[in-house]
Parts: structure tokens; sequence; C-alpha cells
């Protein structure tokens, strides 16, 4: 069994000051994906969330004094994160730990949070809907803006629940990104209705602030039903985490009175839905992969694999912090209503398609408005490998089908480059398209890949 963890010294890790560049071999051609010669036995070490570290990166920046994060992720949307909060006189620096992907974070809050700056989003959603509300407790201007396919993603409610809420916002009027949050130093807050069916980021941004405004906040949400609840409950533990109480008196509601946010000490945790792909694999080629470092108890949606990937057919068991896949070489197909979990779905409907009888995956009408449309752009390369695939207004209706190879394109999206990759492990001849998009919150990834490709039993 092969113990995946050891970085090839050929790749340089992330490079916190250049974000956007990958540890990928250098070139743009495709990038040849891997296949499995047999059942893949592997155990995996991975780094740590993108959610948890940049919800604790924002309340380190709120907090009455200072912070570690430690084994904190090192990736492009964790340093847009970081750049965006130094931008603001936020002090994080590097200091040595004990984690296998780069250096902890000390973080000094700003005695007054500055503006007159611009915060590139890059792709990043917790950017984009957490600094907002930042920004508006900051004194002077701050520009918004970020990659193309950002300025495609919904930004309305971040604008018009800010708006509500007193603050000064310049925008053009479609919705999203640019526009320029002209803070003043302080928030009145109170009750607000928004609708947040389109992201539950829109309800975590708020939350991550709230305790700083005057006279805090009551967010009502009214609408269709607010996707991705997991991250919602990750929101308001990393809060209690530091001091902080969140009613929630119905579904729907949350309530929370001004207060300081304490200072901590922060283990993030391992990423578990960047685990998906890699367990996915353990199904994909009848093998077994191991992923180390589970948490106990976690807010992470990821968790829900311990419940999503049996019902494929795959055996799972947690034995003292280590999640273990066995698949049995046969792949079922699947029905299910995925709106908690729509991160999972790219991973997920991968599966699908390699499975021997018809999924449907419904729930995730929001995940158009990720990184690209994935449930387009899922239906679009699954196609183009010869699958059967329909989409749906919320989902995709998945049939069996014999796949080929072909060249798989990502669309800037980190999730998309996973599908492809579990594909091509019993697909031979899939080239994807840049590689170097999982960066996104996992630089590490061709060459974890490729390792776990190798290590057939
Ligand atoms: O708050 C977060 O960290 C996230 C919330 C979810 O967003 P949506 O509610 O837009 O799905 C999730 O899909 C995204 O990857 C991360
Ligand atoms: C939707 C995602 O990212 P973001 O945080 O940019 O919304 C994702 O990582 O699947």
């Amino acid at each position: 069994m092969g113990i995946i963890n050891q970085l090839d010294p050929r790749f340089s890790p992330y490079d916190d000051e250049t974000p956007g560049v990958a540890a990928v071999p250098p070139g743009d051609a495709p990038w040849p994906a891997p296949t499995a010669s047999g059942p893949i036995d592997a155990t995996v070490v991975l780094p740590g969330s993108k959610s948890l570290t940049n919800r604790q990166l924002v309340l380190s920046a709120l907090a009455d004094s200072p912070s570690t994060l430690r084994a904190p992720l090192h990736s492009r949307d964790t340093t847009l994160m970081v750049d965006a909060l130094r931008s603001m006189g936020t002090t994080i620096e590097a200091v040595t730990g004990s984690g296998q992907f780069g250096d902890d974070w000390l973080i000094t809050p700003a005695e007054e949070l500055l503006g007159s700056t611009t915060v590139d989003c890059g792709l990043a959603g917790t950017v984009m809907r957490f600094i907002p509300p930042v920004a508006a407790l900051a004194l002077g201007p701050i520009v918004f803006d970020g990659d193309e396919a950002a300025r495609r993603r919904p930004m309305t409610t971040t604008i018009s629940s800010l708006r509500a809420l007193g603050v000064d916002i310049a925008d053009d009027g479609a919705g999203a990104l640019p526009f320029t949050v002209h803070g003043t130093g302080r928030v009145a807050g109170g009750e607000i209705v928004i609708d947040a069916s389109s992201s539950s980021q829109f309800v975590s941004g708020l939350l991550l602030s709230a305790a700083r405004f005057d006279d805090g906040l009551v967010l009502r949400h009214s609408g269709e039903r607010v996707p991705s609840q997991p991250h919602i409950e990750m929101t308001i533990q990393a809060l209690a985490d530091r001091g902080v109480s969140v009613e929630s008196p119905e579904p729907g509601v949350w309530e929370m009175a001004p207060s300081g946010i304490r200072g901590a000490t922060i283990d993030i945790e391992p990423d578990l839905s960047n685990a998906a792909p890699f367990l996915a694999a353990a199904v994909a080629t009848g093998g077994r992969v191991s992923v180390s470092g589970w948490p106990t108890s976690t807010t992470q949606v990821g968790a829900h694999l311990i419940d999503l990937l049996p019902l494929f057919g795959a055996t799972v068991s947690l034995v003292d912090g280590v999640l273990t896949v066995e698949g049995t070489g046969q792949i079922h197909g699947i029905t299910l209503d995925l709106s908690e979990g729509g991160e999972l779905a790219p991973a997920l409907v991968a599966l699908a398609a390699l499975a021997d009888s018809p999924s449907e995956i419904t729930g995730i009408g929001h995940i158009r408005h990720h990184e690209t449309d994935r449930l387009a752009a899922l239906a679009t390369e699954i196609t183009a490998l010869g699958g059967v695939i329909t989409e749906l207004d919320d989902g995709l209706r998945i049939e069996p089908a014999h796949l080929h190879g072909g060249t798989w394109k990502t669309y800037a999206d980190h999730r998309m480059a996973h599908a492809g990759a579990i594909i091509a492990l019993v697909t031979p001849d899939v080239l994807i398209e840049d590689i170097a998009t999982t960066s996104k919150t996992l630089p590490e990834f061709p060459e974890l890949w490729s390792a776990l490709a190798a290590s057939c039993s």
C-alpha cells in the first residue's frame, strides 16, 4: 500500500506570493490524466480545508487579540483571502508549524481596518461573499473585482443586504463584480430579509462580521431553500469557537447580539470535500483508499461521504481517525437530493458516469453558479467521452454507457478537473485541460493524484 504524502521535489509547493501558480509541470498542454492499471491501494494525507481556513482568517482579522491557525490550507483561494485582509491592515505572519503542507499563520488584527484598497477575489466565493461585510467595517473605499468567471457569479444578495444595513455601495446595477464598498468604520446592523437561495455564502458572509455590527444582526431568509446548510453550521461553529453565539429560532432565521470575537489557536482539519475524488478512486477502480486525519466530529460536508459512497456499493469504515473506502469493482447508480452538499456533486457525478445502472442527482440547481455552470459543464464533458447524461433544471440524470478517451475541459473549475481525473482512472487517453486550475484549493492535486494512480495493488 502506498502512503501518499511525500511531495515530489520536482514540483514546488504553492507560492503564496504568486496566486495562480500551481505545482504542475511547465507548459500549458493538456494533462495526460493517469489510468490505473488495477485496483488502487493507498493512504492519502490531504491539506487543510478551504472553507475552515478562510472562515478562520476572517474571524482572526476581526478578533480582539491575535490568533494562530495551525495547518491552514495554502492555495489560491486562501492566498487571495490573506492578501485581502493584509491590504486592510491585518498582520499575517508565516510561522513554522507541524503541518506537511506549509507554514502556520499568526494573525494580528489591525487597530482599525483600512480601506483605500482593491480586493482581488479571483474566483473565490468565500472572498467575494465574506469580505464585503468586513470592508463595510473598514474606513475608506474598497474595490472588489475578480476573474472573468467571477464576474458571472451572483452577488446581488451581498450588495442588497449590505445596503439594507445602511452601507454605501457603488455598482453598475448588474448584481455582480466589480463594485465598491464605501466603508465608514462601522455598520449599524439590525434586522434584514435576504434571498440566499443561490448560495449559503450570503448568510455565512454576514454572520462572520455581524458580531462587530453596532446592533448585531437578525437575518431572515425568504425564498427557495438555502443550499449547502452544513456550510452555515460551519460558520456558526467557527463563531462559537470564538465565544460568539448565533441563535436560529426557526429554519431560515439567524440572530446574533453584538459581541467581541476572541483570538484563538485553531487546528484546521483536512479538506474533506477534496477527499471526495481520492475516495471515489477506490470505488472507480475496485480498490481501497484511506484518508488519514479524518476528524471525529466536524461540520464539513465531506463527512457525508461516509453515507454517500456506500450508495454506489462501496464499504466505508472509520477507525482511529482513518477513513477507508473499499470498492467492489461494481458501481451502482444512485438517486439522491444533494442540496446540502453541492460541492461534492462533480466527484459523485463522475462515479455515476461509471455506474452499471442509471442515476439521478437533484437539488443542485445552485451549482450552476459555482466556478462555472457545473450542470452544463459535467453534461457537456461526459457526453464528449461517450456518456449519456441529461441536464435537469436542478440536477443531472446519468445512464450507463461505455466511455472513451478525449479532451476534458475544466472551465476554470478545480472540481471539474477532479471529476475528469476520476473517469480517467478507468478510461484510457483522457487529457485534462488546465489541470493548474486545481490550485484553487489543492495545488498538490496533480502529484498526489499521479501517486495515487500508481499505487495499484
Ligand atoms: O461557505 C463556504 O465555504 C462554501 C459554501 C458552499 O457554497 P454554496 O452555498 O454557494 O454552494 C460551497 O459549495 C462552497 O464550496 C464553499
Ligand atoms: C463552489 C466552490 O467554491 P467557492 O468557495 O468559490 O464557492 C467549490 O469549491 O466547490
